[in-house]
């Protein structure tokens, strides 16, 4: 069983950190509390049957270090001893891992609860701002991030620490709002009769909102995956494409909108996850931050909260990392999350 720990001791040296989404895990290893983190090739889920053979082939059969400790973030509720990963066939089971991997105490975190920790352990220099606004040093914040699926987080400062919110976030509703919007939403794949932000948002949601507006249009759709949407819609060398990443972006910034006056995120929005930060062109078109600011009758307040779009490609592990240094800093509940070998 997961032990409870309300008062966190201090992991072990070395720490496995790593960030496990729907279609990439990212790994490096800490050697101590000072040391940059060796960082490893990018592994792709579907090349592995499970997560212990991924650390086992990528990690501890290219060196000698072997971790003491794990943290690792994971796309999935966690739950008891066997945890389901949202997007990818892989089931972690910790307790299976103490035993194979030699690992003594193992923490899983969801994937954007390390994503919003990487909002405070990474500066401004490996975030790109989208417009104006100046973000309010220990203000709310919100993480969103359209990848393999659309990640939501909120991070709050109370008592001296910084707090992540976890949340299913990328499932909220999602309406249309223009004319173009009541032609093109008709198309879009729902699931179980609704469309969710998640429908649109998402490597999958680009393939979805592309399919549905030449649906609307009568036209063939010629595109199957999201990068061929992207790169023909930021060339302009595709009408479709281009209309795609035009309504893609305008929905991304209603709900980023929405998200940030859920937490009065004073502290800013900051975009995360593969995509956000492939197509940060058009998020600086002004229609994306018209949409986030179009929340009457809070205009104003929105006009003043800053975006960000994450840039650094391991932002999470830069989370992770911070918290298994100096997990006094950060607010995170490990009570049923947490294995300690007796
Ligand atoms: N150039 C691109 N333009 C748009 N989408 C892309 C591009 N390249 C990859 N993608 C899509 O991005 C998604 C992967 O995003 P990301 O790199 O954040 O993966 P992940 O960490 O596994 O995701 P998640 O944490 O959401 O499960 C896939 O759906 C992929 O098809």
């Amino acid at each position: 069983m997961a032990q409870s720990s309300e008062t966190l001791s201090m992991l072990k040296f070395p720490v496995l950190i790593g960030d496990i989404g729907g279609t990439n895990a990212r790994f490096a290893l800490l050697v101590d509390s000072y040391a940059e983190p060796r960082e490893f090739p990018i592994v792709q889920t579907a090349d592995f049957a499970n997560i212990d053979e991924a650390i086992q082939a990528s990690i501890l059969d290219r060196t000698s270090i072997m971790p003491r400790s794990a943290v690792l973030a994971v796309a999935g509720p966690i739950d008891g001893d066997e945890v389901e990963l949202t997007n990818c066939d892989w089931v972690v089971r910790p307790l299976q891992m103490q035993r194979t991997l030699g690992l003594e105490d193992i923490v899983l975190l969801n994937d954007f609860e390390a994503q919003a920790l990487a909002v405070v352990a990474l500066g401004e220099e490996h975030m790109v701002k989208i417009g104006a606004g100046e973000a309010e040093a220990t203000a709310g914040r919100v993480v969103l991030g359209p990848g393999t699926g659309l990640g939501v987080a909120g991070l709050i400062h109370a008592g001296r620490t910084w707090i992540p919110v976890p949340g299913e976030g990328g499932h909220m509703d999602m309406g249309p709002r223009t004319p173009r919007d009541f032609e093109v939403f008709p198309h879009i794949e729902r699931i179980e009769g609704r469309i969710s932000g998640e429908q649109l948002l998402c490597g999958r949601g680009l393939v979805n909102v592309y399919r549905a507006i030449a649906k609307a249009d009568g036209t063939e759709a010629t595109f199957t995956t999201p990068a061929e949407i992207t790169t023909a819609g930021l060339a302009g060398s595709d009408p479709t494409a281009v209309e795609t990443l035009e309504m893609f972006v305008t929905c991304l910034g209603r709900i980023a909108g929405d998200l940030a006056l859920v937490f009065m995120s004073r502290g800013g929005v900051y975009l995360t996850g593969g995509i956000a930060q492939k197509i940060v062109e058009a998020l600086k078109h002004p229609r994306f931050r018209a949409a986030f600011e179009d929340k009457a009758p809070h205009s104003a307040l929105m006009k003043a909260i800053p975006i960000y779009v994450i840039t650094h490609p391991l932002a999470a592990l830069t989370g992770l990392a911070a918290y298994a240094r100096t997990p006094a800093r950060f607010g995170v509940e490990t009570r049923g999350r947490r294995w300690t070998a007796a």
